[in-house]
This record gives C-alpha cells, sequence and structure tokens, in this order.
C-alpha cells in the first residue's frame, strides 16, 4: 500500500517521526525492520515505524539507568522548570499533536484537542508536584536516637500505554516518574505511536537529558518480545501498565521474578445508575458523555446502565434523542461527534455484544449495525430488556454501546453494580444527599462520578480496585508510586 504524506497537514511538519527514541537520538531498528501504522478512519497507510525489538529495549534500559543519577540528583525545581518548558512546547503544538492523535487512533479532532490539554495537564502538575517531595522526622521514642523517612526515586521505570488515549496515558505515568527523578522506558501501542514520538522531540527541544525519555516502538510481536525483556530485567524498577486485565496479569506474572513495583491501569465495567429522583435531562447528558466518549473506547466507559422503573421510559426517550445527534464519521471532519472503532476486531467484538443481547432478548432502541460509512463505523446504540446472562453485562465492550436494565430499589442496584470483577470507576444520579452518600459508600469502585459522566482530571487520583488494577495516577498521590520510603535511624 503506498503510504499518505501527512506533514503537509502540520503547521511544523517535523513532529512527524518514524523512528523509535532512545539516549536523546532518534533510532532504527537494527534489522532496518518498519511497522505500518494505519488511518482507522480511512485506512490509509500514515507511518512506517521502526521496529525494534529485545537487543534495543536493553540498550533503552541503559540509556535510562545512565541518565538516572543525573536527573535523580537534579533539585525538584531544576526538573520542574526542565518539565514546564515541554508543558509550553506541548500546550504551542497542540493543533499538530490533535492532529496525529486523530490520524492515527481516529477520535474526533475536538477530542484529541481535549486530549492534548488533559495530557499535558499532567506534566504541568507534576512539575510543580516536584518541589513537594517532603519526607518526614516522626517523634521518637528513643531519646538518644532519631528517626529520620526520605523519600528517594525508585529507578528507571517503563510504561507500557495503550493506543485509545495516545498522549495523556503516557504522561501520566511518566510525569510523575519523571517529577520524582525516575527515568523511563515507554513502549506505546504499536496502533498510536505517532503521538508518543511527537511527545519525544519536543521533549528534546525542551532540553531534558538525553536517556531520560526513550521511546521503543515496535509491532505486536516485537511488543511481546519487549515487554518479556523489560520485565525480566533487575535494572527496571518499576512497571506501569495501562490495558486490558489479561495483559496486567501477565506482565505481573512476568515481574515476580524481579519484584518490581507495578502500577497497572486495567479493564472496567463502569455501571451508570439513574435513580429515580435525578435530574433526568442531566443524567442523559452525563450518559451520553460517559458512553460514547471515544466511541466507547475508554476504560472508564459506561458499560451497563441500571434505570429505575418509574423513571426508564422517560430517560430512553431522551437518551435516544440526545444519542441520534451523534454524527458518525472521519474525525478529521468538521462536526465530527464519533470517530471509527481502532480495528476490525474491535468492531467484530462489539458486533458479537449486540448479536448475543439480541438473541436474548434484548430489544434495539437506536443503531445496533456498521455504519453505512463501512471501515470500522459502528452506529452509536442503545439496547433495553437487557439480562445479566448477555455477555455485554460482564464483559468489557469497549464500543459505542449502552444496554440498558431496570431496577427497583437502592439495595438490588447497588448489590447488581457491585457483582463484577472490575472495580474502576462507576457514576450515578441522584438528588438526594442521604442517597448519594450511601451509594458513595458502598460502591465498590477505585472512582464514583455522583451526577457527572466525566471524572478525570489531573488532580484526581484514577485507578481501581479489583481486577481493574493497582494503584493510583494523577493528583498529590501519583508521585507515591514513583519514590520509595528509606527509614534512616539516627544515633546521638
Ligand atoms: O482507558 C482508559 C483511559 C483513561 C481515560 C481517562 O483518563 O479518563
Amino acid at each position: 500500500m503506498q503510504k499518505i504524506d501527512i506533514r503537509h497537514l502540520l503547521k511544523d511538519p517535523s513532529l512527524f517521526k518514524e523512528d523509535a527514541f532512545i539516549d536523546g537520538s532518534w533510532f532504527k531498528a537494527k534489522t532496518g525492520d518498519t511497522f505500518a501504522v494505519h488511518n482507522p478512519a480511512t485506512g490509509e497507510l500514515i507511518a512506517q515505524v521502526s521496529n525494534l525489538g529485545p537487543h534495543e529495549a536493553e540498550l533503552a534500559v541503559t540509556a535510562a539507568e545512565n541518565a538516572f543519577q543525573g536527573w535523580k540528583n537534579k533539585t525538584g525545581k531544576e526538573r520542574a522548570v526542565m518539565m514546564r518548558r515541554w508543558f509550553d512546547l506541548i500546550t504551542q503544538n497542540a493543533q499538530d499533536l490533535a492532529i496525529l492523535m486523530t490520524l492515527e487512533q481516529g477520535k474526533p479532532l475536538v477530542e484529541a484537542t481535549g486530549e492534548v490539554a488533559y495530557g499535558a495537564s499532567f506534566i504541568e502538575w507534576f512539575a510543580e508536584e516536584a518541589k513537594r517531595v517532603a519526607g518526614s522526622i516522626p517523634t521518637t521514642t528513643w531519646s538518644d536516637k532519631r528517626t529520620i523517612v526520605m523519600k528517594q526515586a525508585i529507578g528507571v521505570c517503563v510504561a507500557i500505554t495503550p493506543w485509545n488515549f495516545p498522549m495523556a496515558m503516557i504522561t501520566r505515568k511518566i510525569a510523575p516518574a519523571m517529577a520524582a527523578g525516575c527515568t523511563i522506558v515507554i513502549k506505546p501501542a504499536e496502533l498510536t505511536p505517532l503521538s508518543a514520538l511527537a511527545l519525544a522531540e519536543l521533549a528534546l527541544r525542551a532540553g531534558i537529558p538525553s536517556g531520560v525519555i526513550n521511546i521503543l516502538t515496535a509491532d505486536a510481536e516485537q511488543s511481546i518480545a519487549i515487554g518479556k525483556t523489560l520485565c525480566a530485567s533487575p535494572t527496571v524498577r518499576h512497571l506501569s501498565f495501562t490495558g486490558s486485565t489479561e495483559v496486567g496479569r501477565i506482565l505481573m506474572a512476568q515481574c515476580a521474578p524481579t519484584v518490581k513495583k507495578l502500577a497497572l491501569e486495567l479493564g472496567g465495567h463502569a455501571p451508570f445508575i439513574v435513580f429515580e429522583d435525578a435530574d433526568i435531562d442531566a443524567a442523559v447528558a452525563g450518559a451520553v458523555m460517559s458512553k460514547y466518549r471515544n466511541s466507547g473506547q475508554t476504560c472508564v466507559c459506561a458499560n451497563r446502565f441500571y434505570v429505575h422503573k418509574t423513571v426508564h421510559d422517560a430517560f430512553v426517550e431522551k437518551f435516544a434523542k440526545a444519542v441520534q445527534k451523534i454524527i458518525v464519521g472521519n474525525g478529521m471532519e468538521a462536526g465530527i461527534t464519533q470517530g471509527p472503532l481502532i480495528e476490525p476486531a474491535a468492531l467484530e467484538k462489539v458486533e458479537r455484544h449486540v448479536a448475543d443481547a439480541l438473541s436474548k432478548g434484548a430489544t434495539l432502541v437506536s443503531g445496533g449495525k456498521r455504519s453505512a460509512l463501512g471501515g470500522t463505523f459502528y452506529e452509536p446504540t442503545i439496547l433495553t430488556n437487557v439480562s445479566n446472562d448477555m455477555l455485554i453485562t460482564y464483559e468489557e465492550t469497549f464500543g459505542p454501546v449502552a444496554p440498558i436494565m431496570t431496577f427497583e430499589s437502592d439495595e438490588e442496584v447497588i448489590r447488581l453494580a457491585n457483582h463484577s470483577q472490575f472495580g474502576l470507576a462507576s457514576y450515578f444520579y441522584s438528588r438526594d444527599i442521604g442517597r448519594i452518600w450511601r451509594a458513595a459508600e458502598a460502591l465498590e469502585y477505585g472512582i464514583v462520578g455522583v451526577n457527572t459522566g466525566i471524572i478525570s482530571n489531573e488532580v484526581a487520583p484514577f485507578g481501581g480496585v479489583k481486577q481493574s488494577g493497582l494503584g493510583r495516577e494523577g493528583s498529590i498521590y501519583g508521585m507515591d508510586e514513583y519514590l520509595e520510603l528509606k527509614y534512616v535511624c539516627l544515633g546521638l
């Protein structure tokens, strides 16, 4: 397939990179091998990116190891100044970064622009936090000794990041790591390496020292081999991964022999509850944002809707009207609010979930099929009369399908909502303050959105319980992942 040149779409064409980034230099695979990156909206070939392997993974770890002492020994303020410069450059180049993201990932340009700002916010936030790392000196129980607690950078870190948020899932991991004084090796998803490489170019321009950030690009097969190498490396002290629970378990097992610290942001199956006292218009607006953001390809997207039986019909009627306003198409075109699914396998999973639900008695309210646009476009879909035996109520769909069930009591809906191996995000709408407290406390989820469908920002701790993962990203807690506590017992 002929490669389409996308550089003319950028104000700064030099942000388009196809080589990996190791030790401050652009890097081709030793084999000369490359892999293809396609635009999911058009199927066009837009890049041939260097296909690295375990050998280059080791080089990147060595580069990060060599850079570690120098970076760690800078003051928090020195690190903050460089990170702030990087943030400013990202902000100045936001339009180009958004275009690259839409071209490789498919999300509408307005959403991509939002992700660039969201992704940059982690760099700004953690640049500020870099200056505030503090240990403690607890009161002693030994009069001849003092207890000192220091916080120190953990060392070389690895970030393995997903295709659905090609920029924000990188910055949410590497900004706290860098602020803490750690150096990093990043393995972006093979479907979306261009955003990561553009970020590296801007980091270079910001003066971030060589080896502090390294980016390994690889196709699916080489990514597995690289992952094994990174997990096995005794030099790597921390691994952060965002992706499926299935892959998270594998990485956890692979990291066991070297006892690495892990941060895992894994799958979710978010319940979205509409109580009988909810503001229905607000619930509809929140449902649309939560469900159809990024074509439903977000770990915190609402996956199953529980609507009180007394407001079910009113909710469904208004929800269906709102969903009809979603405009499906190529995210580069003006006015588009839902892009394609990332790849054919994603489309097939959505089709399988819808077919299974319909075969077991669900009612189709809207959508329910591939878009007439072809490719991997799927119509925004609503199903009612959904029951718990349907795949869609317990497997992550990762697509634009809203399955709706009814409930009759608070107790029942909390039990249904908590009946999941996942525990990432949950949402509910109510105006009763007592009910709000009770439900927020009872939901077994790391995140609870009350009267809102959008919950993510840099000051909030993002993460899940149960099989949705370990650790928290963002917020004042996000840097703890990358800091070790050291206790110094000082005899006087
Ligand atoms: O799939 C998970 C991406 C998280 C997006 C967010 O931060 O809201």
